[in-house]
C-alpha cells in the first residue's frame, strides 16, 4: 500500500491535520503511529483502513482492510454474536461461515457467555471485545487497531497480541497506534511518530524493547527443503520472520532460530506455513543472554504458552492452540 502526498483537513478552510504523507507500506509487515494527544494519528489510522478519504493526494494498493476504531458505536440494535455474524458477512464470509467465526472469536476472547447479549447492553470491555473480533473474523490483508487494547482484560489482550501476530505471519499488514510504549515491543517493523501534520520515521527494522530482550526466549531447530534458508529480512524480496530470530546452523542439518518467547508462535507458524513447509524438529526455552535461570522459573510465561519436560529432559513448548504442533516431526530423518 502507498500513501502519495496525503493530506487531510476538516472542513474547507480548516487546518491540515495531515500535510504531504509519503509513504510506503509492505505486506508481512507490522507498523507502529505514534504522537501526542490530537496530533492526528485517529485521522491518519481512518485513512489507512479506507472510511476517510485523504483532502489531498491519493492512497493506492490499499488490501482489504479490517479496522477497530477508537470508539465502537455499541447502540446497534444487534447482539454479540449476531452483529459478529453480520459483519463476517460483510467482510465475505457466507452466512454459516460468519456465524461459526464470531462463535469461534467470542470463544477465543472468553466471551461466549455473551453472544446473545444485546450490543448495548455489554460492558465496555466486552464491547471492545467484540469491536476487536468483528475486525480479526474476516482476516482481513491489513489490520487497523487504534488504540484497540484499551478497556481489555489482560487476557483478552494476549488474544490481541498473538492475533496480530498471526496476521503479520499470515503475510498481513497491521497498522497500529497505542498510547502504552510497551505493547507489541519488539515486534514493530517500523515507527512513525505524527508531528506537526508530518509523519515522521522514528525507527525502522527491530523496534526493541529491553524487557523483551531479555525476557524469554526460545530455541526452534527446524529441517527445511534442501538448499531452501530461512528469510533473513535483510534483502528487498525478504520480508522478516516474526520475531526477528537469531539464526544459526543447528545439528543434524538442522537450522536453529532463537526468537523472544512472545514470538514463538507467530514464528513457528510462518515456518510451518512456508512453501515448502519447514519440519519442527525441537522447541526449548533458552537461557536469558544476562544469566542461566533454573528452568522452572520459566515454565509459565504470560503469552500463553507452556511448557513441559519430555523425557530427554528439554523443556518442550505448547501453545494451546496447537499451531505449531507437527505429529510427524520425530518420524523423520
Ligand atoms: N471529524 C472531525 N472534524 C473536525 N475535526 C476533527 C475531526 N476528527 C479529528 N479532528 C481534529 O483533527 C485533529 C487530530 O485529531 P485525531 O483524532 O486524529 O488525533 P489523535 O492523534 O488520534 O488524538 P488522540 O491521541 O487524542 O486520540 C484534532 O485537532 C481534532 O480535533
Amino acid at each position: 500500500m502507498r500513501l502519495d502526498g496525503v493530506g487531510r483537513r476538516y472542513g474547507v478552510r480548516g487546518p491540515w491535520v495531515l500535510r504531504d504523507v509519503q509513504l510506503e507500506v509492505p505486506a508481512r509487515a507490522l507498523v507502529r503511529i505514534e504522537g501526542t494527544n490530537g496530533s492526528g494519528k485517529s485521522t491518519l489510522l481512518r485513512l489507512f483502513a479506507g472510511i476517510d478519504r485523504p483532502t489531498a493526494g491519493r492512497i493506492t494498493g490499499r488490501p482489504r482492510a479490517a479496522y477497530v476504531p477508537e470508539r465502537f458505536p455499541a447502540a446497534l440494535p444487534f447482539t454479540a454474536a449476531g452483529y459478529l455474524t453480520h459483519l463476517g458477512r460483510i467482510h465475505g464470509l457466507r452466512g454459516p461461515e460468519a456465524a461459526r467465526q464470531a462463535d469461534a472469536w467470542l470463544e477465543r476472547f472468553g466471551a461466549t457467555g455473551h453472544a446473545g447479549t444485546p450490543l448495548a447492553r455489554l460492558s465496555k470491555g466486552t464491547s471492545q471485545k467484540v469491536a476487536v473480533a468483528q475486525a480479526l473474523l474476516a482476516e482481513p490483508g491489513l489490520l487497523v487497531l487504534d488504540e484497540a487494547w484499551t478497556g481489555l482484560d489482560q487476557g483478552a489482550r494476549g488474544v490481541l497480541d498473538r492475533a496480530v501476530a498471526e496476521r503479520v505471519a499470515d503475510g498481513g499488514t497491521v497498522v497500529f497506534v497505542d498510547h502504552d510504549p510497551r505493547r507489541l515491543a519488539g515486534a514493530a517493523d517500523a515507527r512513525y511518530r505524527v508531528t506537526d501534520g508530518r509523519l515522521v520515521l522514528e525507527e525502522r527494522g527491530r523496534v526493541e524493547d529491553a524487557a523483551v530482550v531479555a525476557g524469554p526466549r526460545v530455541i526452534i531447530e527446524a529441517q527445511g527443503a534442501p538448499g531452501s534458508a530461512p528469510r533473513s529480512g535483510d534483502g528487498p524480496d525478504s520480508p522478516p520472520l516474526p520475531g526477528r530470530p537469531t539464526i544459526a546452523p543447528g545439528p543434524d542439518g538442522t537450522t536453529r532460530l532463537t526468537v523472544p518467547a512472545a514470538h514463538s508462535d507467530a514464528l513457528l507458524r510462518a515456518l510451518l506455513t512456508a512453501r515448502p513447509p519447514w519440519h519442527i524438529r525441537s522447541v526449548t526455552a533458552a537461557p536469558p543472554p544476562a544469566a542461566v535461570p533454573d528452568a522452572a522459573h520459566i515454565a509459565h510465561d504470560p503469552h500463553g504458552v507452556h511448557h513441559a519436560r519430555d523425557e530427554s529432559g528439554r523443556d518442550n513448548i505448547h501453545s494451546g492452540r496447537n499451531i505449531h504442533h507437527d505429529p510427524g516431526a520425530e518420524a523423520r530423518p
